[in-house]
């Protein structure tokens, strides 16, 4: 048995080797510090996927070291996790042994939780999920008080709802969103508001209209309509898209269309490469970009994407992969300078970095 406990007097120090990296890997682009972003040291992922490892008729949470994917280790405890998390952890586990039905054939539980106390818990089985387990599984939903959905192969089980909401106060403003079960969301919440709290400062003198690709559930987008007169999105995850639209009702936003396209799809329609009847209530021309955000998968932008990208004024980067971000600036600096670079730390004790860029037409 073990706990999954991270050192946490190492961290200040891990932090700063970061940020010396990262300034080292941006030195030939930049003279600055990277802005650096702390996360708590502790209980800061919202979300968390386990395998459930079964030994002598008992389910135990279980994880990989890195590099070792043959023999996962027992832990009771995973104090990276929010608090809620580790409070529902046990209550799960000792639900799941105390009932054959909802352990049998379990191999993996999924723990997504919000800042503002909500959570969902995902339970995944090598079986087909029937009446029994529903009931069981009902019975452990009315006594944790959060939701439960049971997956198997094509099964989807929704007890009660498939998503989390999520309430994160940027300065002195509350924003509300919708976060699906399965779909992206930004796994550090404290780290998830320093974002858009940068994003939003790094806006807040813009003029003319915004820009996004990539803009999953509205994370950021939403707190940043108020900063320009017109706002357009895209994102090519339906249920994102679905989640975006809810989040813009459900924020009272007005000047803002979610739209889904890949970034790929995008570049040809503003280049007029081909038509999109998604896009037929969409004047692209109507509007006056000063800035483009993207915060774009491990992959970075792909080469046109990034050859459209560099026609705006502004762009706006935050990637959480510096390689692929660096290998666009290669080509962006021909266009932009450096103006605000940022260190966010996503991902504590691992060598996984989040940076973001704000890049200025020289
Ligand atoms: C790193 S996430 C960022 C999402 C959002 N900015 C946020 O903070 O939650 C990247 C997003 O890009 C979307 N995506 C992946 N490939 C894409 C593509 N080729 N075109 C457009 N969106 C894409 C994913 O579905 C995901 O929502």
């Amino acid at each position: 048995m073990a706990i999954h406990r991270v050192n946490t007097d190492d961290y200040p120090e891990q932090l700063q080797h970061k940020a010396t990296r990262l300034r080292e890997a941006f030195s030939a682009f930049t003279d600055l510090q990277p802005e650096v972003f702390p996360s708590p040291p502790e209980h800061y992922r919202l979300r968390a996927e386990f395998k459930v490892w079964q030994e002598k008729g008992r389910a135990h949470y279980a994880m990989y070291r890195q590099g070792e994917y043959k023999q996962p280790f027992i832990i009771d405890e995973f104090t990276v996790g929010s608090e809620l998390m580790n409070r529902l952890m046990p209550q799960v586990l000792e639900a799941v042994n105390d009932s054959e039905v909802l352990r049998k054939r379990l191999f993996s539980a999924e723990f997504l939780t919000t800042l503002s106390g909500d959570a969902l818990i995902t339970l995944i089985y090598h079986k087909q999920l029937d009446e029994e387990w529903e009931a069981a599984a009902r019975a452990l939903q009315q006594k944790i008080g959060y939701p439960i959905i049971g997956r198997s192969r094509k099964q989807k089980v929704v007890l009660e709802r498939d998503y989390v909401t999520e309430r994160l106060q940027i300065g002195d403003k509350t924003y509300q969103y919708k976060q699906v079960e399965g779909s992206f969301t930004q796994p550090n919440g404290e780290i998830c508001r320093a974002m858009i709290g940068w994003a939003k400062d790094a806006c807040r003198d813009s003029e003319g209209d915004l820009l996004e690709l990539y803009c999953g559930n509205g994370n950021f987008t939403i707190p940043l309509c108020e900063h320009f007169d017109k706002v357009l999105a895209t994102e090519i995850s339906k249920v994102s898209v679905n989640s975006a639209q809810e989040n813009i009702r459900a924020n009272g936003v007005t000047n803002l269309d979610i739209v889904r396209l890949s970034s790929e799809e995008f570049t040809q329609a503003i280049d007029k490469v081909r038509p999109f009847r998604r896009l037929k209530d969409i004047d692209l021309d109507s509007y006056d970009f000063s800035t483009v955000l993207v915060d774009p998968p491990r992959a970075g932008l792909d080469n046109d994407t990034c050859a459209m990208v560099a026609r705006f004024p502004r762009i706006l980067y935050i990637s959480c992969n510096p390689e692929t971000q660096l290998e666009n600036l290669r080509e962006l600096s021909k266009t932009h300078r450096v103006e605000r670079f940022a260190l966010f730390d996503q991902f504590p004790y691992t060598d996984h970095t989040e940076s973001g860029l704000l890049l200025v037409r020289k």
